[in-house]
């Protein structure tokens, strides 16, 4: 079978060769675009009538960047001397060294790779909503096509590390602003532009330029080791568990102080060590499963659209539902929050104004989301909501007695969602003919983590309108049935209170342990962001039995226990494992319980409302690299030495002793 040719050549009448990359939806550079693309130029350069090659991505999107799904296992960048040939041969030595002067015309994005191509052109034109960055250090690798010696060469050292080591991205205004590209034009105009400048600088009424040998925008070296020192340091501060930072670092330096092919042979030799690296995979693993939180299976593959959502209702006027009206308002959400009494009321509206002037908008955006809130003491605005959230506290009576007021009050599209993660959702729907668009939503503040909660009469069309509100919220949202990141959460926070057997050193050390691990979060602060996410009290929690089991164990284990252990006497291995795995245990009850969709949800769940680290890649995956029969087996060790808090759950066991993944969740959703 053929195949596809993933680049094209037409030559306009103006001797301008127009290469398009030509791989939807985002034009990755497999290998075989790469191998397309080198074809590509090889026939322009040998055509006689090319004065000047443009190369731009189809239908507005230059290129997102190589494939990362083959990073690790593809035959693409098997040996070194493959990598060696993308950047070097292919990037260096026939685009940047070609004898036609190349223009990258660049809309939409240009990611990793793709900028990295954009770089060894002589010119750059973009449109001003361009988005641009090398973003490869978000992956645990460092830009491989050269992107380590150009970008300092074109925008200067301190810029260049800022966008390299953060995997910052910036728009077309602003990349042209730091000299990134050379000329701005409208997405109508780009490909003229381009043509444009190309031949002028084959006429050379513009400069050619080879960024690889650039020098004026370098510091001189003494100023440049400088610099690469300070960003040494930061990187080792902020990610002291991370090498490839360091790395990227190392191979800057290579070109600034032995040249810049050196640097390239450098770069080609870490990336292709990177790639195959833990961390990578992890990172890699997180990239795609915080995508994935918004595929269904059975749900959002069934070819139902989200409707319109634009009015919500809010019910109550206490700390949740101030806190969800402000939510909804900063999504660009009309609110209209009901009270019972003006009071009330009055007070609400002002808490919610005092939210958004937290965020620092400026005057006019301030007074903009204001006007999107509304305050009503009755139904009679609730007739054109499309969404109505109650967040009141109450009774089970109360609240079935709310929901059979919206069945009365709304129209008939409206979703009706409960924001208590006490109440049961098929009791408060009990007395009403609304069952099926009944669902429930958790902010897990202060982390963006949305958990919409299926029932078992939810319709599907709901729950892809509910994924596709936190979407425009900008939220990360999780489907469950039930209560799972604050049952992970808790656990976090038990597992260290019960670890916490005596005062003064040990809290400190167990903290210094956890954040050695890489936890963004320490399980003592997490004390009080549970407490905030269950409103105030674990125990109004509805958790799973086991769960409270273990509640109860772990607190006898901490005060009764007479095999009490001193903390200071563990390893920090020891420390972190007591931690993590009942943690993990947890995460193991919930998949038993077939409360999540998928186990990268809770990978997901992990990393964005625990601060669990991204390049580990969330808990369950972490888990899983350790092998269930190791976890299994610490645990039953310490549950006999300690108590029940360690109680392996029997889906933990289970896996241990059949070897099967964790990963595999049989849902019940
Ligand atoms: C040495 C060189 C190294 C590199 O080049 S490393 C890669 C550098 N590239 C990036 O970091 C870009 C990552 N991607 C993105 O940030 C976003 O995407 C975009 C902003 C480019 C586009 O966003 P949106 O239009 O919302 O599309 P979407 O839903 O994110 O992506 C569409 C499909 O493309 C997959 N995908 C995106 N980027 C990559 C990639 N770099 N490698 C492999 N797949 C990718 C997604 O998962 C998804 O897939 P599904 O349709 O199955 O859900």
């Amino acid at each position: 079978m053929a195949i596809k040719p993933q680049t094209q050549l037409v030559v306009g009448d103006d001797g301008v060769a127009i290469i398009t990359i030509n791989n939807p939806p985002l034009n990755l550079l497999s290998f075989e675009v790469m191998i397309s693309l080198k074809s590509s130029i090889e026939e322009a350069l040998l055509c006689h009538e090319v004065k000047a090659i443009v190369v731009h991505g189809s239908r507005g999107k230059f290129s997102g960047g190589a494939d990362v799904t083959v990073f690790g296992k593809s035959h693409m960048v098997k040996k070194q001397k493959e990598i060696g040939f993308l950047s070097i041969d292919l990037i260096t030595d026939l685009l940047e060294a070609s004898r036609k002067p190349l223009v990258a015309a660049i809309d939409g994005p240009a990611f990793g790779g793709g900028l990295e191509i954009a770089l060894a052109c002589h010119a750059r034109i973009a449109t001003p909503t361009s988005q641009l960055g090398l973003t490869e250090l978000q992956y645990g690798i460092i830009p491989g096509f050269g992107g380590t010696q150009r970008l300092p060469r074109l925008v200067g050292l301190p810029k260049a590390l800022e966008m390299i080591l953060m995997s910052k991205r910036v728009n077309g205004k602003d990349a042209f602003g730091m000299s990134l590209v050379d000329d701005l034009a409208p997405a109508d105009e780009l490909i003229t532009s381009a043509s444009r400048w190309a031949l002028d600088i084959s006429h050379a009424t513009k400069p050619w330029i080879a960024s690889l040998y650039r020098t004026d925008r370098l510091q001189p070296l003494k100023e440049a080791r400088l610099i690469l020192n300070t960003a040494r340091v930061g990187a080792r501060k902020h990610n002291p568990n991370l090498i490839h930072p360091l790395v990227c670092i190392d191979v800057i330096e290579e070109g600034i102080v032995s040249g810049p092919r050196n640097g390239l042979w450098k770069e080609a030799a870490a990336l292709n060590e990177l790639r195959q690296s833990e961390t990578c995979k992890s990172l890699i693993h997180i990239f795609f499963a915080r995508r994935n939180t918004f595929k269904i299976s059975g749900i959002t593959d069934t070819g139902l659209q989200p409707r319109k959502v634009e009015r919500v209702g809010v019910f109550g006027g206490g700390l949740i539902a101030t806190a969800t009206a402000t939510a909804f308002i900063l999504g660009n959400f009309h609110v209209i929050l009901k009270e019972d009494n003006h009071n009330s009321l009055v007070a609400a509206l002002a808490e919610i104004k005092a939210n958004l002037q937290s965020h620092y908008m400026v005057k006019e955006k301030l007074e903009k989301a204001s006007s999107l809130l509304k305050g009503v003491l009755d139904y009679d605005s609730f007739k054109h909501v499309d969404l109505v959230v109650e967040a009141v506290e109450g009774s089970i009576q109360l609240k079935q007695q709310i929901f059979g007021d919206l069945e009365l009050y709304c129209p008939q599209h409206c979703i009706f969602v409960s924001s208590s993660p006490t109440v049961d959702l098929n009791l408060i729907g009990e007395r009403t003919k609304s069952q099926f668009r009944i669902a429930g939503v958790h902010f897990c503040s202060p982390s963006p983590v949305l958990e919409i909660v299926n029932t078992e009469w939810t319709w599907h069309q709901v729950i892809v309108d509910l994924l596709h509100v936190a979407k425009k919220m900008k939220k990360t949202p999780i489907l469950v049935s039930g209560v799972v990141v604050n049952r992970i959460c808790a656990v976090y926070s038990q597992a260290a209170v019960c670890l916490l057997a005596k005062q003064g050193q040990g809290k400190h050390r167990m903290e210094q342990v956890m954040e050695k691990f890489g936890m963004g979060i320490s399980p003592f602060r997490m004390m009080d962001v549970v407490a905030g996410m269950s409103k105030g009290s674990f125990k109004t929690m509805r958790v799973s039995t086991l769960s409270q089991n273990k509640q109860d164990a772990g607190n006898s284990t901490c005060k009764d226990s007479p095999n009490d252990f001193k903390v200071a006497k563990l390893s920090e291995e020891d420390i972190m494992e007591m931690i993590l795995f009942p943690v993990v245990n947890e995460a193991c009850c919930i998949m038993e319980e077939g409360r999540v969709m998928k186990a990268s949800d809770i990978d997901v769940a992990s990393v964005v409302a625990m601060g669990f680290p991204a390049y580990r890649g969330g808990l369950v995956y972490w888990a899983h690299t350790l092998g269930s029969k190791y976890i299994c087996s610490r645990l039953e060790t310490w549950s006999n030495q300690y108590g029940r808090f360690f109680n392996p759950c029997a889906y933990l066991r289970k896996n241990s002793s059949l070897g099967t993944s964790l990963m595999q969740v049989k849902s019940h959703l």
